[in-house]
């Protein structure tokens, strides 16, 4: 029997939110199509999540250097031209290596601008046409740019992580990850550094407590927090840029970086015209993801929805959309809980439950401070604490860390938050000893 679309599903993106199931789906024999305007990889792979921690690594390394003095001798100094070579090559196969196991699995790709023309049909640079029974929207986001005057003096994250040469004196709008995590790397590197903030907080979403510590560390080695800024202007002076703020104040630097949010790719894509609903926070879906239009969907960091615009959230959609799309799930999504980590130094790092949320609840709170871990102290951790959530059955439902390794040590709780240990569970895991696993560990047994 002829079908009636050319394709079972087309996947419009190429991040995370489409290839991981679009990989798998195509292996159970469904005909799949992915197009895409960009690198294959997306956002994550070619300008995020592998990008920046390749960036990070000599921070992480030059921070343990400083505070293990004594052991060791001498200080290091990062090679930023050397490290954003290096961030090119070691980033520089994924893309096609993605691609290769998109198409050795059955997906065919295509490039350029996908726009919606009707339920089932999708148009490439307004040219050629293709049908789909299902349609998976994974556009993803773009750079927020600040609607004051002189805002196309402000760069990006991506032009951040290309710079040849890191610009003396940087001034950051915004106090969200990429503002944190770039302030970071920048004062690692040797520059100077100021962060214009919104209002009083930094890192909204995580526990203020620890951002506060990781805010007076971040000013202790010489960044500036100007809070309440209020800026109103950019002017060009010279080389320089002027940024005007407060009660007209005023501050020069060499460069500048709007670190003010994403914003969801959702125009000029034919979603008026087709009636899929959206608002400024991206595409409106149900519990499984499906749009107003019943034949297309929507996965990852465009859509509108609670979950954080993250790589493991758009994974864990895409997998979702592969497990309905092929009848193996006919449930509504149920997420776990979503763990992140903004990649200070030391880092933040959360999954569950948060402090703040069980201070308002009847939960066992445990508290831990890292430097008393006899692990951490091998290499001289000197700041650093973790919040535990338990249930009343002393099941662990949320942790919070900030610390050299709190990404580690987060990652090695989630079997037990996301499948219900009881004591008895996690006495099964033998970790091995020693390592972040065993001391994180030995903290909730
Ligand atoms: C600087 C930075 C650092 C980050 N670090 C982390 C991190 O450490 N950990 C983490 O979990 N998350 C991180 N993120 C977030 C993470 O990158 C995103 O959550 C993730 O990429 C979302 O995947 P996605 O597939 O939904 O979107 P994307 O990866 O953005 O992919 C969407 C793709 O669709 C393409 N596209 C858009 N419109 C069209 C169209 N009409 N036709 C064809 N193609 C189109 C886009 O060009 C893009 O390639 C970071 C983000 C940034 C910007
Ligand atoms: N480690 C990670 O997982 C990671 C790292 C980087 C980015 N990301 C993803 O990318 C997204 C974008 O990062 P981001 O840091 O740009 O966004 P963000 O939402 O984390 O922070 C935006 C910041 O800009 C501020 N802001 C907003 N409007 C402003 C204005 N008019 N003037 C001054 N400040 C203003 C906000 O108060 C906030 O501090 C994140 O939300 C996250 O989803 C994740």
């Amino acid at each position: 029997m002829t079908k009636k679309y050319a394709y079972d599903v087309i996947y419009i993106g190429g991040g995370h939110a489409s290839f991981d199931g679009a990989e798998l789906l195509a292996k159970t024999g469904q005909k799949v199509a992915l197009i895409t305007d960009d690198l294959i990889g997306g956002t994550c792979t070619n300008r995020g999540c592998n990008a920046k921690i390749t960036l990070d690594a000599p921070v992480n390394l030059q921070r343990a250097v400083n505070r293990m003095q004594g052991l060791v001798h001498g200080e290091i100094t990062i090679d930023w031209p050397a490290l954003v070579a290096h961030k090119k090559e070691v980033i520089k196969d994924l893309p096609q290596g993605t691609e290769n196991k998109l198409t050795n699995a059955g997906v065919e790709i295509f490039r350029g601008h996908a726009s919606l023309i009707g339920p089932h049909t999708v148009q490439i640079d307004g040219q050629t046409k293709y049908s789909a029974e299902k349609i998976v929207i994974g556009t993803g986001q773009h750079p927020n740019r600040l609607q004051i005057p002189g805002s196309e003096l402000a760069h990006d994250s991506s032009e951040f992580m290309d710079l040849t040469e890191m610009p003396h004196n940087i001034a950051i709008v915004g106090a969200g990850y990429i503002s944190y995590e770039f302030a970071t790397i920048a004062n690692a590197v040797g520059a100077n550094v100021t962060v214009f903030m919104h209002g009083d907080q930094g890192l909204r979403n995580f526990y203020q407590t620890f951002v506060k510590k990781v805010t007076a560390d971040l000013a202790d080695r010489g960044v500036k927090f100007i809070h309440n800024a209020q800026v109103s202007s950019f002017t060009k002076n010279g080389q320089e840029v002027t940024v005007h703020y407060g009660n007209e104040q005023t501050a020069e630097f060499d460069w500048l970086l709007d670190a003010t949010g994403r914003i969801p790719n959702v125009n000029n894509m034919g979603l008026e015209e087709v009636g899929v609903k959206y608002s400024k926070r991206g595409i409106k879906v149900n519990d499984y993801l499906q749009t107003s239009v019943p034949s297309i969907y929507a996965a990852g960091d465009v859509l509108d929805k609670s979950q954080p615009k993250l790589t493991p959230t758009a994974t864990f959609e895409s997998y979702y959309l592969y497990q309905l799309f092929s009848g193996q799930n006919t449930n509504t999504i149920k997420y776990p809980a979503i763990p992140t980590t903004v990649y200070t130094s030391p880092r933040i790092a959360q999954v569950g439950v948060t402090p703040a949320q069980a201070k308002q609840g009847d939960f066992e709170i445990v508290e831990n401070h890292i430097p008393d871990d006899w692990y951490r102290q091998i290499d001289q951790e000197t700041i650093g604490d973790r919040v535990l959530v338990f249930d009343k059955e002393h099941h662990l439902i949320g942790v919070t860390e900030f610390s050299d390794k709190a990404e580690d040590a987060v990652n090695t709780y989630l079997p037990a938050i996301v499948s219900g240990y009881d004591d008895n569970d996690m006495w099964q895991m033998a970790h091995i000893f020693p390592s972040v696993g065993a001391s994180a560990w030995h903290k909730i047994r």
